[in-house]
């Protein structure tokens, strides 16, 4: 049995499984205990899958969410001790709950006055979180200043399964690990002014939270995170947090708060409803989704034919595979007969029919969006 990795979706059963390129199986549909997110990837060869399966040898999985547009990147913010991360993710996620989301770390060390477990870390201790790194269920784990840090796939998915973009404050080692997955994030590293070390300093001691001891390591460290931030082909941006205000301007446009993203939920969430006993069939780098049943009060699915286009997708494990975009279609007045290529035995579908060999070969010639337009089809 392989390993499998990642938040893998609820059970399920007459659903539809498609082998793509790269080593990718797409899993749409099927009826599940819940209606709806229903666009997984099995990733079973893809790199960050043979990267993982190399570090345990052994065979290794991944699950991966698939969302449609492209939905934020999520974002991985670094820099040392004091520099002001948490002060200006905290104003963040102030003004901004309904797009991002935290990716809570798990931590050794013991919470601060005001820290709220499961909220600002989940607090253990090093025998469990050693025996969960073990166990994989971890994306990316560092030791920081004497204590053991890091991101679970769990924390991840719960903030791309909700539509946000996925904050993460997280070391530069937890950096380096995450820019070789397939997590496709943008990474930023906020630095203190000049004279950089004694801006530190003071804010430490401002903040108050750290003995003696840990402030002197903390400023050690530093002076190693301040070194690795150089490293040019890790960081996409790099910010001064002098002035505040003007610090938390710089990183709203690094997490893309004034670009609109084409994340089409209402497009999501009509035809991701499970369907069970639709066909699926790849065609090039589109998969047609044909009839079905959903669970909903019609009972009858309210668009027959479905197209799933992958052309653009990007990231995958660990986090959501994203840019899949839906080509909607209505059947009843177009004839939905014509465009199924597979039916699966004992299909439930109730309003579609079996497919003629010659309209097999019309798709199989690849090119939807002309046959699409030539029978007058709308999205
Ligand atoms: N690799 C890794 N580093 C983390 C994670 N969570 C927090 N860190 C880093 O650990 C360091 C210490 O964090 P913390 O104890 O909150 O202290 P602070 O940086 O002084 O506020 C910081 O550099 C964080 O960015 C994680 O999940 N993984
Ligand atoms: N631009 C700034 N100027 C002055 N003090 C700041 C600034 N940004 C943050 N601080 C203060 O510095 C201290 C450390 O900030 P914090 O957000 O806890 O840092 P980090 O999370 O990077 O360790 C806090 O007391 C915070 O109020």
């Amino acid at each position: 049995m392989p390993k499998v990795l990642g938040t893998p979706p609820s059970p399920r059963f007459a659903h539809s499984a498609v082998l793509l390129e790269g080593g990718r199986i797409l899993i749409y549909g099927g009826r599940a205990t819940t209606a709806k997110g229903d666009i997984w990837f099995l990733e079973v060869n893809t790199p960050f899958v043979r990267i993982q399966s190399k570090l345990l040898n052994m065979d290794v999985v991944a699950w991966s969410k698939g969302v449609t547009g492209n939905a934020p990147q999520p974002v991985v913010i670094c820099g040392p001790s004091g520099v002001g991360k948490g002060t200006l993710i905290g104003k963040l996620m102030k003004d901004f709950p309904d797009k991002f989301g935290f990716s809570v770390s798990h931590t050794t060390r013991s919470p601060r006055e005001k820290e709220q477990d499961g909220v600002h870390y989940h607090f253990t201790t090093r025998h469990i979180m050693e025996k969960e790194i073990m166990e994989r269920k971890f994306l990316e784990s560092a030791d920081v200043h004497g204590n053991l840090y890091g991101t679970s796939w769990a924390a991840v998915d719960a903030v791309t399964d909700s539509g946000k973009t996925c904050i993460l404050d997280i070391d530069v080692q937890g950096a380096q690990s995450v820019k070789k997955s397939s997590l496709d994030a943008v990474f930023v590293f906020i630095k203190p002014p000049y004279p950089e070390e004694e801006q530190l300093e003071k804010r430490l001691r401002g903040r108050g939270t750290e003995s003696e001891e840990q402030i002197q390591k903390r400023l050690r460290n530093a002076k190693a995170e301040l070194e690795r931030a150089k490293d040019a082909t890790l960081f996409d941006h790099i910010l001064v947090n002098a002035k505040l205000d003007e610090a938390y301007e710089s990183l709203k446009v690094c997490c893309h708060v004034y670009v609109s993203c084409n994340y089409d939920a209402a497009a999501n969430e009509f035809v991701q409803e499970a369907r069970s006993g639709h066909s699926a069939s790849l065609i090039g780098s589109k998969v047609l989704i044909c009839g079905g049943i959903t669970a909903s009060a019609s009972s009858i699915a309210l668009g027959d034919i479905a197209i799933l286009d992958l052309s653009n997708i990007s990231g995958g494990a660990p986090g959501t595979t994203r840019g899949l975009n839906w080509v909607l279609t209505n059947s009843k007045s177009n004839g939905i007969g014509n465009y199924c290529t597979q039916h699966p035995p004992g299909s439930l579908s109730q309003n579609h029919k079996l497919v003629s060999p010659s309209s097999s070969e019309r798709l199989v010639a690849g090119d939807l969006s002309s046959t699409r337009a030539a029978n007058g089809f709308t999205r």
